[in-house]
């Protein structure tokens, strides 16, 4: 038997199937999925076997060496998702199955020294460095040992030793040791009798055992009883006791508390619109949906609603939430509802925790999967539907090798399952919407919020005119008064600073001059807790300067907001106030970020201060207020999305105020209150803002009217650069149709990233049928220069980052 195997080496030469003979002892045991080791060269390495064949049509073929599962870690349907993930995305197969797998399935490999003979007849030396063991590692050798390498080749000929590949896994099981008694059938006071009368200690862990029936963890038995382990020691030596090291999984929920909560009955305009979903799970074809529903207007408690349909059916569940949605509130209403049958994955996990989530839906033991972009891969076989919550988050798109887009992979396990998938949001992308007017996806609109609740007032305050009248502070006087009226009330407020495109960067006022890196062409970001700049590319740092490097004038600033200089700002404007700060500073280590949310929810602070992280999920009662400090700051990033995630944001940070009793208010500041992307938020007009958008996108020639393509060259040399992108482009122009519009070369919005110049190449096209087979050509050309030099090519077919 053979079986055909893609070996873990991404690279265009190895992106096909190898054969490799099954050795007969094995025939019944490997399968398609599963994971191998086979000699590829002068090396071992991973492989992962695709199919099972009788013949090959090459002879002298090598063996697998080793397998790695005993059950196939992809599934049939995953396998055929990894072929069309290639194709998407124009990436290697190893890569796509990589994606679908927790990181701590990628083994390594490592060399070991073997023991064969009599290390008697060794080498003072040599022996020293085996000590006790029969195993001595190739690194270990190689580095400390480099004089013995000579002799150990020798001993290898003369058969002595031995060279062996071992698999390292990384995902390593976490284990406890566990205890229970050896003897069955015998009573309390039998076992007893083997010990002697004095050992009062033994006999209590004897006696403990006996009446606790069930095995105990080791740990747990001597923290009860208040002994050490030289108490069962002696137990263990007379074969009284058994101890056995037992998997655990570790839980990353561990400690939470979570309340069970039950369905809720649904509103008239909950019910009209899980009804067509609730028709789709039961006829069992796929149907995409688009559920749009303003913010507060309950699409959780549909979710919830239709997965536990879902389960009642036998089925399973994946439901996306982008990542920094994923609050403990939000897994909380999973949980809540579906109690252990829930796995979470998301980045915050450790690889061991994320491993062991993964093994639970492996293992068939959970039903419902709640995770970021990557837990679309969630290897369920029986999948009942999928949701896509905040489905115009650009989180979904993963922007490296394989640049896939979690909607398009849904779409694809839709399908191959004959299953619903659900996209909802407040603020659908201009995509999805363009797609569920033409019918392609099921639109269902929840225009209200549940019970009639307002939408939130919005009030925009044009931030010139502050100027004008004199107030230099970041708060506007309507804002500043708002706040202290919540504060007299008890109620509170969310304040939220838009980082993205926004920093602190270091000016000179008398020249102009601004701090940048040496090896990137980005300005540098101030931190004020270390006084230092910090690239935020590339990671290199530098003290505040004192002087101007360009002129030498001592009247060097720094510029921008930060969170930490809003809150010392808050300390002077409303100096009773209590603030709770979140951002990556505050929200480092394990934990933080819930804590500060649950102490915000019982009340123990006035104001939310924070970043894109408090945008989403939060559903507090006593918010009455929202602040934005600085609405227009990612309105001008060089990217054709920019007012559209501008319309997106202000949206959600919107729907945190009044979504309960209270009602609501928001005070938007922006330097450009008469853009349509803040001006329609007034009216949270979403139908409105689409149109002006799709306008905006046909005049300009974008998605969702055109395809885009980007290619982004870069290598160290800036002649080398524009020279590869000239030849793209004129290969491109070349090749394509003549409706199809490539633009370039032009240099990357940032042009220089860690020393590297960086250029790039447009593709816009209706429909171009010769696209991805000219894309291809490209690869294959500059193949081997991409591969020995440092050159590097990358095609993005579906681009959200145009940095
Ligand atoms: N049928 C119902 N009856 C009573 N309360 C409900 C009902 N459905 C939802 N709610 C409550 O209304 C509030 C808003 O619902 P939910 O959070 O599901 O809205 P959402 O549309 O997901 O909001 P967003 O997109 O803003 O996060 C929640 O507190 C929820 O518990
Ligand atoms: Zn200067
Ligand atoms: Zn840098």
């Amino acid at each position: 038997m053979i079986a055909k195997v893609i070996v873990d080496v991404p690279a265009q030469q190895t992106d096909r199937l190898f054969d490799y003979r099954i050795p007969p002892e094995w025939e019944e045991v490997v399968k398609p999925g599963m994971r191998v080791v086979v000699p590829f060269g002068p090396r071992t390495i991973q492989g992962f076997v695709i199919e099972i064949a009788e013949s090959s049509s090459h002879n002298k073929l090598k063996r697998i060496s080793n397998i790695l599962d005993v059950i196939p870690v992809l599934t049939q349907e995953l396998l055929e998702l990894g072929e069309w993930l290639t194709d998407q995305t124009l990436s290697f197969k190893i890569s796509a199955y990589h994606v679908m797998l927790p990181a701590a399935l990628r083994a390594k490999v490592k060399k070991e020294v073997v023991l064969r003979g009599d290390p008697a007849s060794f080498d003072m030396a040599l022996q020293a460095a085996f000590g006790k063991t029969d195993r001595l590692n190739w690194d270990v050798l190689t580095k400390e040992h480099a004089s013995l390498v000579r002799l150990v080749q020798t001993y290898i000929q003369k058969g002595v030793l031995d060279l062996e590949y071992v698999v390292v896994d990384k995902g390593n099981k976490k284990t406890e040791r566990v205890l229970r008694l050896a003897a069955e059938g015998e009573t309390e006071e039998e076992l007893l009798r083997h010990l002697s009368a004095r050992a009062a200690k033994q006999r209590e862990v004897i006696s403990f055992l006996y009446n606790q029936k069930n095995p105990i963890k080791t740990n747990e038995l001597l923290r009860i009883l208040e002994t050490t382990r030289a108490t069962i020691t002696p137990l263990l030596k007379r074969g009284l006791l058994n101890e056995t090291e037992e998997e655990v999984y570790r839980d990353p929920t561990e400690g939470l508390d979570i309340q069970e909560t039950m369905p809720l009955e649904l509103t008239e305009k909950q019910a009209a619109v899980i009804a067509p979903i609730l028709k789709s799970l039961e006829s069992e074809v796929h149907e995409p949906f688009l559920l749009h529903g303003v913010t507060g207007s309950g699409k959780t408690e549909i979710y919830l609603q239709a997965i536990d349909r879902t389960l009642k059916d036998g089925k399973e569940a994946i439901v996306l939430v982008p990542e920094i949605a994923l609050t403990p509130q939000m897994v909380n209403r999973f949980k809540g509802r579906f109690g252990s049958k829930v796995a979470v994955l998301h980045s915050g996990l450790s690889m061991g925790e994320k491993y062991d989530e993964w093994r639970k839906i492996h293992r068939d033991e959970v039903k419902v999967v709640v995770g970021a972009r990557s837990a679309i891969f969630a290897p369920f076989k029986n999948l009942g539907i999928i949701i896509i919550d905040e489905e115009h988050e650009s989180s979904y798109k993963q922007e490296e090798n394989p640049r896939y887009h979690a909607r398009d992979v849904a779409m694809f396990r839709g399908r191959y399952h004959k299953c619903p998938v659900i996209l909802g949001s407040a603020t659908p992308s201009l995509e999805s919407y363009a797609r569920a007017k033409k019918g392609r996806y099921t639109l269902l609109p929840l225009t209200e919020r549940v019970n009639n609740r307002a939408m939130p007032e919005v009030n925009v305050v044009d931030m010139r005119e502050e100027l004008r009248a004199g107030n230099r502070s970041m708060f506007s006087a309507a804002l500043l008064e708002k706040m202290q009226e919540r504060m007299d009330r008890d109620e509170q407020t969310v304040l939220f600073l838009n980082r993205r495109g926004y920093s602190t960067f270091v000016m000179c006022r008398d020249c102009g001059y601004v701090a940048t890196c040496d090896h990137c062409d980005i300005s540098l970001t101030y931190h004020r807790s270390q006084n230092q700049l910090k690239c935020h590319y590339c990671g290199h740092e530098e003290a505040m300067p004192t002087v101007c490097e360009s002129c030498g004038s001592e009247h060097i600033r720094f510029f921008g907001t930060g969170t930490q200089k809003v809150e010392e700002e808050i300390a002077k404007v409303l100096p009773s106030a209590r603030v709770i700060r979140m951002d990556v500073d505050t929200t480092r280590k394990k934990g933080s970020h819930e804590r500060l949310l649950t102490s915000f929810g019982k009340g123990e602070a006035d104001i939310l201060l924070g970043t894109q992280m408090i945008a989403k999920g939060l559903d507090f009662p006593n918010i009455t207020l929202v602040g934005v400090l600085a609405a227009d700051s990612m309105l001008h990033i060089p990217d054709f999305r920019a007012s559209e995630r501008t319309f997106q944001l202000m949206e959600q940070v919107s729907g945190r105020a009044g979504r309960h009793e209270l009602s609501g208010e928001v005070v938007i500041q922006t330097y450009t209150p008469e853009h349509y992307s803040i001006e329609l938020v007034k009216s949270h007009n979403y139908e409105a803002y689409f149109e002006m958008e799709m306008a905006q996108r046909k005049h300009a020639g974008y998605p969702p009217y055109f395809y885009l393509t980007l290619i982004n060259v870069s290598h160290p040399e800036i002649t080398k650069v524009i020279g590869v992108t000239e030849k793209i482009t004129s290969f491109l122009k070349r090749e394509l149709s003549d409706e199809t519009v490539v633009l370039g070369p032009t240099a990357s919005p940032i042009a220089r990233i860690k020393d590297r110049y960086r250029y790039q190449c447009m593709i816009k096209y209706k429909n171009e049928p010769k696209l991805v087979t000219t894309l291809r050509e490209i690869q294959q050309h500059y193949l081997k220069e991409m591969n020995q030099g440092q050159l590097n090519i990358s095609i993005d077919l579906h681009p959200y980052l145009f940095m």
